[in-house]
């Protein structure tokens, strides 16, 4: 891997990153191609960073992804974020709230890159605005796009858009993270880049269905296209630009998504298909965040009124015990209507 250039007489960036999970470690290690910054991966679990930090591998999360030792792993939360000009958040919904408010208690000055896709339950709130409630005058950003972490791991070509209000922020991020197999645009549409990330799994667990049914890619390609104009529809509705869900982390991610056998959005999908219930998933602790998300998508359209028959079908499946079959079929069966 080449380098990007640092003059040495420039002392180092420090960053952290939170989470040692699949994508927490794969933004860790996307991090150090730059030679400027010094990166922290932080793992909520003493022996997982212990492990890591002696055989330089994720090997639960991310086998075969050598991690160099310029990267320090600590379960010290303390530690990974001291004189941190951002910190990467990417740990999962399920630990959002949790890790802000260990960051708040460390008080500190960082900037926070909200690396995760989801809506919280409850609140309808996007991950950025969660941390806001914590850390209200943290610069924000968030990192969102076709960005399947293990195939990132393995050197594949990716693109990303990382999204802030604050231009430098978003542009001090791409150059961190911008090398030959990582491409990273910016963006001015926090609440694009955030909603298109978030309401893409939501698709992705109905085109898992549909696979899991073998109903064909005729059908997928359809959900795909229609799962784009509700995501469009709400997407809009939260303030979110048209423009940014028809770009990587709105459509290109969708595309990735709902295509590959390595998300698991798409396997919950499939395994609902195949009857599994909700209990099952939550048993296994596949990290899905469609599948809150769609339920805080489904409560808060029919407050505002919008119509969005296919996340309302993946929460009558995953909530209500409808199956798989017969939502996709009651979408079919709709009345009659002009595309556009
Ligand atoms: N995996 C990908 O390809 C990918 C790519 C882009 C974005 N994302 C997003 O990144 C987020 C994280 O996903 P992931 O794939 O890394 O998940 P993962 O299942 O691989 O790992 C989750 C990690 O979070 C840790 N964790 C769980 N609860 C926690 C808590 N309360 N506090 C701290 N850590 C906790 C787990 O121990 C684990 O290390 C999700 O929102 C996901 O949508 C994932
Ligand atoms: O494995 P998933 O379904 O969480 O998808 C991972 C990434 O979000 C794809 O960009």
């Amino acid at each position: 891997m080449v380098s990007a250039h640092h003059d040495a007489s420039t002392p180092p960036t420090r960053v952290a990153v939170l989470g040692a999970g699949a994508w927490g470690t794969v933004v860790a290690r996307l991090l150090t191609h730059h030679v400027g910054l010094r990166v922290r991966l932080w793992a909520r679990r003493p022996e997982a960073a212990e492990a890591m930090a002696r055989l330089r591998e994720n090997a639960p999360y991310v086998p075969g992804l050598r991690l160099p030792e310029s990267l320090h792993v600590t379960s010290d939360l303390a530690e990974a974020v001291r004189g941190a000009e951002a910190v990467f958040v990417a740990v999962p919904s399920r630990g959002l709230r949790e890790v802000m408010a260990r960051l708040k208690a460390l008080g500190g000055s960082s900037a926070l890159v909200s690396c995760a896709k989801g809506l919280e339950l409850g609140t309808f709130k996007r991950f950025s605005e969660v941390m806001a409630e914590y850390l209200p005058e943290a610069p924000l950003a968030a990192l969102s796009g076709p960005n399947l972490a293990l195939e990132i791991a393995r050197g594949l070509p990716a693109s990303a858009t990382v999204a802030s209000l604050e231009g430098a922020l978003a542009l001090r991020v791409q150059g961190w993270l911008n090398q030959p197999t990582f491409r990273v645009y910016t963006s001015g549409d926090l609440i694009g880049v955030e909603m298109g990330g978030a309401l893409k799994n939501v698709v992705a667990l109905a085109a898992g269905m549909s696979d899991g049914l073998g109903l064909g890619d005729n059908a997928k390609a359809s959900l795909i296209t229609r799962g784009l104009a509700e995501i469009v529809r709400l997407g809009v509705h939260m303030g979110g630009e048209e423009k940014t869900f028809y770009g990587l982390s709105g459509l290109g991610d969708l595309v990735a998504t709902c295509s590959s056998r390595g998300s698991r959005n798409h396997l919950a999908g499939e395994r609902l298909a195949r009857g599994e219930t909700l209990q099952d998933l939550e048993a296994s602790r596949l990290t899905a965040e469609g599948i809150p998300t769609v339920r805080a998508v489904v409560v808060y359209a029919q407050e505002v009124g919008l119509e969005l028959p296919i996340a309302r079908a993946v929460y009558d499946v995953i909530y209500e015990g409808k199956a798989p079959q017969r939502v996709l079929g009651e979408l079919m069966a709709r009345g009659a209507k002009p595309e556009h």
